[in-house]
């Protein structure tokens, strides 16, 4: 069984390659890792699995159908990280995460909830009054991967969400990730840390080196 599918998919901008053609499928609850030198496509990849990007040629399919963000159903099924969301400087965190879990169906009570246990998962709870703006750099990678994580996803999609992370944050998201995946979410992941493939994935999709 099939829940991603990529058959010589590829992506250029005038004439220059983003994504030299690429084919790969993905069984539901497998944790795919996506490795390759800087400038190999891995985000060009996930853009075209997230929607935001259009192929050139060949295809992908997510669930058998091409991948568009305007679907609700699509939506439903997967969430991706693909660099810092939209965020508003008038939430704080907690607030940020309430929201977003409200918005798939939790009650507010149910919301608030989540929001302070997903802060307690990435290790921020001390932080639930902040405001983004008032984050380092790896906090607001913890923040936007909680954000990720705490809708409902079949499909999770990350780019690279080892960045900024120290060492100890970065076991802290390899068990998160690790129990996600245990618990039957499909995961393709773009990275560039051996440890956390490692640790999350197993099986590999290594980019050709800088096809630009
Ligand atoms: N809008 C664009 N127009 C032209 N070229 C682009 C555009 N976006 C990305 N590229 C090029 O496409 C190639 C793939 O970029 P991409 O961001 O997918 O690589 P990556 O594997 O994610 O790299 P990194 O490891 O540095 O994050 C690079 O050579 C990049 O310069």
């Amino acid at each position: 069984m099939t829940i991603v599918e990529a058959r010589d998919a590829h992506v250029a901008i005038d004439k220059v390659s983003l994504l030299a053609p690429t084919s790969f499928s993905v069984a539901p609850g497998d944790a795919l890792a996506v490795t390759g030198s800087n400038g190999s496509g891995k985000t060009t990849l996930l853009r075209v699995l997230a929607g935001k990007q259009q192929l050139t040629g060949g295809s992908v399919t997510i669930a058998g159908e091409a991948p568009n963000e305007k679907d609700a159903e699509f939506r439903a099924r997967l969430a991706a990280l693909l660099g810092l969301p939209p965020l508003s400087r008038s939430l704080t965190l907690h607030e940020h995460l309430a929201l977003v879990a409200a918005s798939w169906g939790d009650s507010v009570e149910l919301a608030r909830e989540a929001a302070s246990d997903a802060l307690r998962q990435f290790g921020i709870q001390r932080l639930q009054r902040r405001f983004v703006h008032e984050l380092s750099s790896g906090q607001t990678q913890m923040f936007a991967l909680a954000l990720t994580l705490i809708r409902p996803s079949e499909i999770l999609l990350l780019d690279e969400p080892e960045q900024r992370l120290d060492a100890e944050r970065r076991e802290l998201l390899a068990d998160v990730l690790a129990a996600r995946v245990a618990s039957g979410t499909t995961l393709i992941m773009a990275s560039h840390s051996a440890e956390l493939v490692g640790r999350v994935c197993d099986r590999e999709l290594a980019l050709a080196e800088d096809v630009a």
